[in-house]
């Protein structure tokens, strides 16, 4: 189970003052369960994900992982406790190739040629093609923006967090990435939080959870919460009203 208590994470403004990113932001998440997390652009989805994974140091509240309270561990440590993140724009890795990042993700040397290429299946690349690929400035946005989902796969992490997965990514690579987050979902055996503004994703989420202006605004099952933002995206537009 995921506990996030009074998480707050402020930042000095231009003029010296405290700018809230977080404000005291509590969720729980039960194990297993599928959250989708979304909102308005800049309402503070990435800073509680980098939170949750060790990028963000809070300034005040906990996070605790399997009830063990993980708010001072580092990255690495909270990796080995299962916990996994991928960035809404990854990193490159020169002189890696992408068979090097999944054997390094899954901790395994004997990797099968077999098992590296159902990972990279699973998020729409074709294998054969980028296995021996280096990671570097040649692969475009979106081909490593899923090779890094594929590398959250190979990890096989309890808790993994993926942040905007179908930022970039073609339609057909997307639909078989659905397809991959649904079967991880039928599988129990990971927590996924997902960000994301996608209503195929939101789809399949059991609870969304909306951030906005540095707070949870709304939190629940997916039944309950998505007509509600489909109803305030409406009504917030006076155009929409009107038409
Ligand atoms: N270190 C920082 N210093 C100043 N402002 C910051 C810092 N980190 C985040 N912010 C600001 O906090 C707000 C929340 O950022 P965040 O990236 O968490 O939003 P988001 O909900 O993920 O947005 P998006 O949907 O656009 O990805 C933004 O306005 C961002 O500019």
């Amino acid at each position: 189970m995921l506990e996030i208590r009074h998480l707050s994470y402020q930042v000095s403004d231009e003029s010296g003052g405290e700018l809230g990113i977080l404000n005291d932001v509590s969720l729980t998440i039960a194990d297993h369960k599928f959250v989708v997390v979304t909102g308005p652009n800049g309402g503070g989805k990435t800073t509680l994900a980098k939170a949750i994974m060790g990028l963000v140091k809070p300034t005040s509240g906990s996070i605790l992982w399997n009830g063990e309270d993980i708010t001072g561990l580092s990255i690495t440590d909270r990796a080995r406790k299962g916990i996994s993140y991928g960035f809404q724009q990854p990193p490159r890795f020169k002189g890696l190739r992408v068979r090097d990042l999944l054997e390094l993700a899954s901790g395994r040397q004997d990797l099968s040629h077999e098992e590296e290429c159902q990972y990279l299946t699973r998020v729409g690349l074709c294998a054969n093609d980028y296995i021996d690929r280096e990671v570097d400035a040649s692969l475009s946005g979106g081909e490593v923006k899923r090779i890094e989902i594929a590398t959250i796969l190979a990890r096989s992490a309890g808790l993994m967090i993926f942040d905007e997965p179908e930022a970039g990514i073609d339609l057909w690579s997307f639909s078989r990435l659905t397809e991959t987050f649904r079967q991880l979902h039928d599988e129990k055996s990971a927590t996924l939080v997902v960000i994301s503004h996608q209503e195929r994703i939101i789809d399949l989420a059991d609870e969304i959870v909306m951030v906005s202006g540095g707070v949870i605004t709304q939190h629940g099952p997916k039944e309950e919460i998505f007509p509600q933002i489909l109803a305030n995206t409406v009504s917030g537009c006076s155009y929409m009203k009107e038409a």
